[in-house]
């Protein structure tokens, strides 16, 4: 007793300290712990005293695919939340699922209870594609995701990173206008273009260029093999409304389709990585120098290199190239189509709204006559009614429509409605876009409504979400805003527009097609006047 007296008090006072810390520490974690589950037992118990959402009439087995299955998915839902309300039950197939159609429901979806439901849940079609889902689009929350997501939002797509390769993207856009015009003139002079595919092509060249430095990949290979991927991930195929059923996805085919692309996308991302690696090689056994090497890839830096850059250790390095994989896939996939779609909707809107085309062109050429002509990134900010067009695409037109969707760990309530676990939850950008309580006339485009409005898409106004928010907000928002806002620039000062065969303003359709974005169902085919600066 005097010898523990003695270690405790008298030779090792630190001792007693350590101990008393030490228990202090088990004593406020043991607490906390049983608050923690204590909150959870009574939120679960809170939340079972609600009633579960409303919803249609369910079959069995096939639940409501029968009321849902159309080809404008997000409109249906919007015409069935109409009658249930904004938080709607539908059963597709096995998957439970609540679809948030208004403002008030995606804020407490998406910031009150963001954490509970950062976890997608297992979509057959997305993990055969994309890695076991170990990507950023579909891999669940947890501490590999938040670094794959960091890495994403602060090396390859920050701001800064995105400021830095602008010149590729003002390249590009000044070869499009360059093509428009010789395209137009081989016509005939003022022929008409399609200006979708041309939209298409010049973004996927930007980011083909910002990602891996090329474009002759993309043309030849790339391109058509994500094209077919885009078609196939909608996240309403058979396969991912009846996921546990394996020997669904075998029998369609689905499956082994999903496989052979999956390997195909993997075998040209794999022979990009290893031409970066080898000119790395390459570079450094020239210099003998990785410090020299690295300052002269500085001047051609792609994404790919940032990337590779990251590390001199040989197992890291292994993981960094198949993050590689999963980015450039990610890229593609995310933002191959977004933002053309979104340019090709805004110069569908402005050519249907020709006062409003006028009032784009005028401000553009104002500001950039007094350049001599140079539509460039620098001065993009300047154009207010520009900026707010923009915004009015995206409120009407989201690219994506439709949230890919996520599952919560917990029960929770939402507008009064009990949320169980393990449903899935889908916001529908396009319905909040539309909400007549938020929107005047919401079927209007009217750029006018932003002019004098702190209203923004950054993820913190949830009446316009087009990025979606919370934790799982789009990364590629620098980019995709930096490309809409460059093309249109240069497509409505470099040219006054015309619709084909006389056709009248109203008559420009606008149907839409959806599969992982919703673009016109029709491509855009434009005449081209050329616009001299005076
Ligand atoms: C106008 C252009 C774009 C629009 C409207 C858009 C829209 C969206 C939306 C709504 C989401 C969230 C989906 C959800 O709620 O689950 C999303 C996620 C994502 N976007 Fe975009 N996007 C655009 C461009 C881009 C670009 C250019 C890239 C990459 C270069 C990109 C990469 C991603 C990725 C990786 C995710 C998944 C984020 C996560 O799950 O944590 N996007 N995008």
């Amino acid at each position: 007793m005097e010898e523990i007296n003695e270690i405790l008090f008298s030779n090792n006072p630190p001792l007693l300290i350590i101990i008393l810390i030490t228990t202090l520490i088990i004593l406020f974690s043991t607490i906390s712990f049983l608050k923690k589950q204590n909150k959870k037992q009574s939120n679960k118990n809170r939340a079972a005293t609600f009633p579960l959402p409303p919803g249609p009439w369910k079959l069995p087995i096939i639940g409501n695919i029968h009321q849902s299955s159309s080809a404008l998915i997000h409109r249906r839902f919007a015409e069935l939340s109409q009658h249930y309300g904004p938080v709607m039950h539908l059963q597709l197939g096995e998957t439970s699922n609540v679809v948030l159609s208004s403002p008030e429901s995606a804020s407490e979806f998406l910031k009150t209870h963001d954490q509970n439901f950062a976890i997608r849940p297992y979509m057959p079609s997305g993990s055969i594609i994309c890695y076991g889902g170990r990507d950023i689009v579909f891999s669940s929350e947890g501490d590999y995701w938040r670094r794959m997501k960091r890495i994403c939002t602060t090396e390859l797509l920050s701001k800064k990173r995105v400021t830095s390769l602008r010149f590729i993207r003002e390249e590009e856009a000044d070869k499009l206008v360059q093509l428009i015009g010789r395209e137009s003139a081989a016509g005939g002079g003022g022929a008409a273009v399609n200006l979708s595919r041309l939209l298409f092509a010049v973004s996927n060249t930007m980011t083909s260029r910002t990602a891996f430095g090329k474009v002759r990949e993309l043309e030849e290979s790339f391109l058509p093999v994500m094209h077919r991927i885009l078609q196939t991930l909608g996240g309403f195929s058979i396969g991912d409304l009846f996921p546990s059923n394996r020997f669904l996805r075998l029998i369609s085919g689905t499956e082994r389709e999903l496989n052979k692309l999956h390997q195909e996308i993997d075998v040209i991302i794999q022979g990009i990585v290893d031409e970066h690696l080898s000119r790395r090689r390459r570079r450094e056994t020239e210099h003998h120098d990785i410090a020299e090497a690295a300052e002269e890839d500085d001047n051609d830096e792609d994404l790919v290199d940032v990337l590779l850059a990251s590390t001199n250790n040989h197992l890291e390095a292994k993981a960094i190239i198949m993050i590689i994989h999963y980015a450039l896939q990610d890229m593609f996939l995310a933002g191959g189509e977004t933002s053309p779609v979104t340019v090709a909707w805004a110069m569908s809107e402005l050519m249907r709204n020709p006062e409003k085309m006028e009032k784009a062109q005028r401000e553009a050429r104002q500001l950039f006559d007094r350049k001599g002509g140079v539509v460039d990134e620098s001065c993009l900010d300047e154009l207010h009614y520009l900026k707010s067009v923009i915004k009015e695409t995206l409120r009407m037109h989201p690219a994506v429509p439709l949230s890919i969707p996520r599952e919560g760990v917990e029960a929770v309530v939402i507008n009064g409605y009990r949320i169980p676990t393990k449903t899935r939850v889908i916001v529908n950008y396009w319905a909040i876009g539309r909400d007549p309580s938020y929107w005047t006339q919401p079927d209007e485009f009217m750029p006018e409504r932003f002019l004098d409005s702190s209203v923004d898409y950054k993820g913190f106004d949830f009446q316009l979400i087009p990025f979606g928010a919370g934790r799982r907000l789009c990364p590629g928002i620098n980019y995709g805003i930096a490309v809409v806002s460059l093309l249109l620039a240069n497509l409505i000062y470099h040219f006054d527009w015309k619709l084909p065969n006389q056709l009248k303003p109203q008559d420009l359709d606008m149907f839409k097609n959806l599969g992982v974005s919703a673009s016109r169902k029709n491509d855009l085919y434009l005449n081209p006047i050329p616009y001299h600066a005076p």
